[in-house]
Formats: structure tokens, C-alpha cells, sequence
């Protein structure tokens, strides 16, 4: 999954190095562990995996990711002064507070403490976070206003896109051909794709679905946290799993409409979801419930249409299905082009700069920069 924190690092790669701390990985005991698991990623970012014995109560686990993040940043591949610890989580903190980064930053991209199997622990923490923090950028409008008022310098990013890797979707199939999972199912096509977990309105997709037995609904990406018995089952409807991120276009360029079944609830109330500038990116026109952030940012601009029940959703379909490319993409190319990763990095960067400039007048140095994450992190 290419995601928020894949699309900054990896910009941020072109002015430090960036050390990302993956969540820990439980094993069975054996010889080496607990050990810090090492790769590059193609964009240069250096992802480092925790791996520890099972079992381990949360105390000790955190005692061993701290150990594990010293040793890392005391050998090779750490440096002097870390320049910026970048949290994408704040239950991070419990190993990694007694770094002295000359920036810190909370890039809070969702409202974890509503997600299932949140910790009790990490609102906490995140008040904790917030007292460290030099700037707290949020992932959408509704965590913006959520979070401005306990962080003086919040900044709202919401979702970028990377026109580039899309828009080859508008033109016919790119270069790959169709994916062979997808090839040969039948059209109209109503597409999905993201992480498939408890956010999503399941009862929704199978209504959908039910409603127009003659429509093809591929849901694409992974099921997680929930039982995969649980996922509606039909003739019309194609599980397809996780794919890479730069396979998607490939699946895109033959949808006739992008779905977004989220349903409406605590876990939903604050997401603001990367996909809906993608789809709009490839040409796909949107149909979503009514997210908050999505009715406010495309819905209300006329960028996507908002449904609820099954039969708005058909509705909605058939209209976007009717309605000629010509008539809605200048106008969604307007706002895809003031929200590029590019800019958005750029901005952030700025804001970084001005703290550090301030930070290294009062005798701050920089050199390395680590980052730690709950999903990812520098
Ligand atoms: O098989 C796949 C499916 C998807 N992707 C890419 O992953 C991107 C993220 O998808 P997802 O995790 O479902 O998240 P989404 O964008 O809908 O929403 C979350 O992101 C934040 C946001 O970043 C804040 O700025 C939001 O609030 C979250 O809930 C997807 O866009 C695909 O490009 C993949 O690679 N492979």
C-alpha cells in the first residue's frame, strides 16, 4: 500500500535521510530476537521493522524498541543529531521520547483513537505528542478543526495526489495491458480500491450489487481487522485483494465509476480519503457516501456524488455513467492541480525550515532524520 506517509518520505529523501520505524512484528521465540529488521525502499527510504518474541508484555516491548531504535541510530546508519522525529503515530512516543530531534512533528493523518483495537493508551500519548510538538499537520478538514485548538501551530494538508502516475488511466489501458484478474468482467464497473477493514458499509456493497445483478463491483486492496466470512458474496462482486500502487492505473482506466461504500460512523467521521482525488485523476467520476470531508471538498463542488442508501447509489451511478467526461474534468483538473504530493511536501518543508532556522539561531544542529511510525514514519 502506497499511502499518505509513503508519498511525504519519499520526498523528503531529496534533504535528509529518513529512517522509518515500522510497528514491531511478533515471532516465535528463537535465537536473534528481539532484532531490527532492515530494507531500502526504491525511494531511498530506509524502513526498519522491530522484530520481537511473542509474548512480550507492552512494557518490555517497548523497552526492546527503544533498545533496537538506539542501537540503529548509534551505528551506520544513524548520524549525530536527528533533524526531525516524525510521528504518524503517537503510541511511537513509548520508545522513541527520549530522543532529542531538533523538530518534531505530528503528521496526524486519522482519528486513530476510533479505530478498532485502538489502544486505551494512546489518547494519552497524543496529548503527550501534542505538548512536544513543534507543528501538527492534519490529513483533512474535520481533524483539522478537531485538532487545531489543542496545538498552536496546526496546519491543514488534506489528501495530495500524483496527477502523473493517474492520468495515463484516461487513455485507454497503460502500458501492462488490463490486469488479468479484472480482464473480462463485464461493464458497467463500480470500483474500490483502499484498505477493506471496518470502515467500510459491507451491507451497502452487497445491496449494491443485489440491486443490479447486471453491474460488476471490484472491490481492490486488502481485508483487514475484519473476517473475510463477513465480506457480501455474489456473482457480481470481485474481491480482488491488495495490488502495488503503480499497478492501479491499470485497473482504473476500465472502471465506469468510483465507488467509496465508507460507512457512516465514529471511524469515518474524521478520514479523509486519498483515493477520491485518485479516481478523479484517472477519470473516474465518484460516488460516495457522505463522508464529512468528501461532501465538503468534492460533493458540495460538484466532484463527486454523494449517496446513502443502495438505490442512491444506482442513481448516482447512472448519472455519473451518462454524463460526458468533457463536461466535469476541466473543472476537477482545476483542483487536482492545487494538490499535488509536490506542493504539499513544499509547504510542509517550509514550515519545518522555519522551525528549525529558529531552532539552530539558538544553537540547535541537525544532521539525520528518523521518524516513527504506527503505520509508518521517516
Ligand atoms: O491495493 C491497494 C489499494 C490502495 N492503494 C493505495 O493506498 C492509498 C490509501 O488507501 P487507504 O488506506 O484505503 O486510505 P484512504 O486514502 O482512503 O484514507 C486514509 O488516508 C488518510 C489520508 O491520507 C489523510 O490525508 C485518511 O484520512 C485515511 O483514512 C490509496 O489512495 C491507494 O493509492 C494501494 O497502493 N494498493
Amino acid at each position: 500500500m502506497f499511502q499518505r506517509p509513503q508519498h511525504l518520505l519519499s520526498r523528503a529523501v531529496a534533504s535528509h535521510r529518513v529512517l522509518f520505524i515500522e510497528e514491531p512484528i511478533y515471532q516465535p521465540m528463537e535465537a536473534g530476537l528481539p532484532r531490527m529488521q532492515l530494507r531500502r525502499t526504491a525511494q531511498d527510504v530506509l524502513v526498519a521493522t522491530p522484530l520481537l518474541p511473542q509474548g512480550l508484555d507492552e512494557v518490555r516491548a517497548d523497552a526492546a524498541q527503544r533498545d533496537l531504535l538506539d542501537a540503529l541510530l548509534d551505528g551506520p546508519e544513524g548520524g549525530k543529531d536527528i533533524a526531525i522525529a516524525w510521528y504518524y503515530t503517537p503510541m511511537a512516543l513509548s520508545f522513541s521520547g527520549h530522543l532529542q530531534p531538533a523538530v518534531t512533528v505530528y503528521d496526524c493523518m486519522d482519528e486513530l483513537s476510533a479505530f478498532r483495537g485502538a489502544s486505551p493508551g494512546l489518547r494519552l500519548l497524543e496529548r503527550r505528542l501534542m505538548q512536544r510538538a513543534d507543528l501538527v499537520f492534519t490529513g483533512g478538514r474535520s481533524l483539522y478543526e478537531a485538532k487545531r485548538g489543542l496545538h498552536p501551530s496546526t496546519h491543514l494538508f488534506a489528501s495530495g495526489v500524483d496527477v502523473h502516475h493517474f492520468a495515463p488511466a484516461r487513455n485507454g489501458t497503460p502500458e501492462g495491458g488490463e490486469p488479468e484478474d479484472q480482464a473480462g468482467l463485464p461493464h458497467p464497473r463500480l470500483g474500490w480500491f483502499g484498505v477493506i477493514d471496518e470502515r467500510m458499509d459491507l451491507g451497502l456493497v452487497g445491496a449494491v450489487a443485489e440491486r443490479r445483478p447486471d453491474w460488476t463491483v471490484i472491490m481492490v486492496g486488502p481485508v483487514v481487522k475484519i473476517d473475510p466470512a463477513s465480506l457480501p458474496r455474489a456473482a457480481n462482486i470481485h474481491w480482488l485483494g491488495g495490488k502495488g500502487h503503480q499497478d492501479l492505473p491499470r485497473y482504473l482506466a476500465n472502471w465506469d465509476v468510483g465507488f467509496m461504500p465508507f460507512a457512516i460512523n465514529e471511524a469515518t467521521r474524521y478520514i479523509s480519503p486519498t483515493k477520491t482525488p485518485e479516481y478523479l485523476a484517472a477519470g473516474v467520476p465518484v460516488v460516495s457516501t457522505p463522508v464529512a470531508d468528501v461532501v465538503r471538498d468534492y460533493g458540495e463542488a460538484g466532484l463527486a456524488e454523494i449517496a446513502s442508501t443502495p438505490d442512491e447509489v444506482v442513481s448516482a451511478a447512472e448519472r455519473l455513467m451518462a454524463r460526458p467526461r468533457a463536461s466535469w474534468l476541466p473543472q476537477a483538473d482545476q483542483r487536482l492541480a492545487q494538490i499535488s504530493w509536490d506542493s504539499l511536501w513544499a509547504r510542509m518543508a517550509g514550515l519545518i525550515n522555519q522551525v528549525s532556522s529558529r531552532r539552530s539561531a539558538a544553537g540547535s544542529q541537525t544532521r539525520a532524520m528518523t521518524s516513527s511510525n504506527a503505520a509508518p514514519d521517516v
